[in-house]
């Protein structure tokens, strides 16, 4: 991987976005592991500030309290040593975000066909706050997907198709894309 292709990435962070149940979280903890680097998860972040799951807290408190959260947490992570970061689903819905997200290292969309997420999704029950509660899931999911598909895109320096891959065969894959001298040429991971 060239250096030249990603210039002014500053805080050598590797970070996972894409839709909910595309593997952020679990794509991006088993890679930290691998590769031996720290760890972060924008939502685990906001459950420690909220010290709730962010379900409880996004039925009572509504969506915009938990994007300005989200939003904060998200800004502490340029002082932090460089890692992997797997973002929650909707970050990528504030440009400012977007703008700080594509400054901060290299950016991975995990890319997942809608019927696959349609499938992980429907065993999570309630654990996940609904988006859109009025509509099936399914549409929720679709509706979603197309509405944030250009926005993961945007940012992205990798799509990283995953569909048909376990967890294994895809941080596999994200490791020999990054290659192995990639910390020295991104900043100092
Ligand atoms: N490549 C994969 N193959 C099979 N199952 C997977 C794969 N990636 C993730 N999963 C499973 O899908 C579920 C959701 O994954 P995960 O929580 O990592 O998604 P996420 O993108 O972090 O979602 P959220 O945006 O809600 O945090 C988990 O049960 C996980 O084991
Ligand atoms: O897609 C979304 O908007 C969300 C995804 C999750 O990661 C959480 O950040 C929260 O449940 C909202
Ligand atoms: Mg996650």
């Amino acid at each position: 991987m060239d250096h030249e292709i990603h210039p002014g990435k500053s805080s050598g962070h590797i970070l996972l976005v894409g839709p909910r149940g595309s593997g952020k979280t679990t794509i991006g903890h088993s890679l930290a592991r691998v590769r031996d680097l720290a760890f972060y998860d924008t939502d685990r972040m906001v459950e420690e500030v909220i010290r709730e799951p962010i379900s409880t807290f996004w039925a009572r408190e509504g969506e915009p309290s938990f994007r300005n959260l989200e939003s904060g947490v998200l800004q502490k992570l340029p002082g932090v040593k460089a890692g992997v970061v797997s973002t929650g689903g909707g970050i990528v819905l504030s440009p400012a975000n977007r703008e700080l997200i594509s400054k901060m290292g290299l950016v991975l969309y995990l890319s997942v066909s809608v019927d696959v997420l349609e499938g992980r999704l429907s065993h999570w029950g309630n654990s996940r706050p609904r988006l859109n509660p009025q509509i099936p899931l399914s549409e929720e999911i679709a509706l979603t997907v197309r509405e944030r598909d250009p926005l993961y895109r945007e940012i992205a320096d990798y799509v990283v198709e995953t569909g048909g891959m376990s967890v294994p065969q895809v941080v596999f894959q994200i490791s020999r894309l990054l290659g192995e001298d990639w910390a020295s040429k991104v900043g100092g991971v």
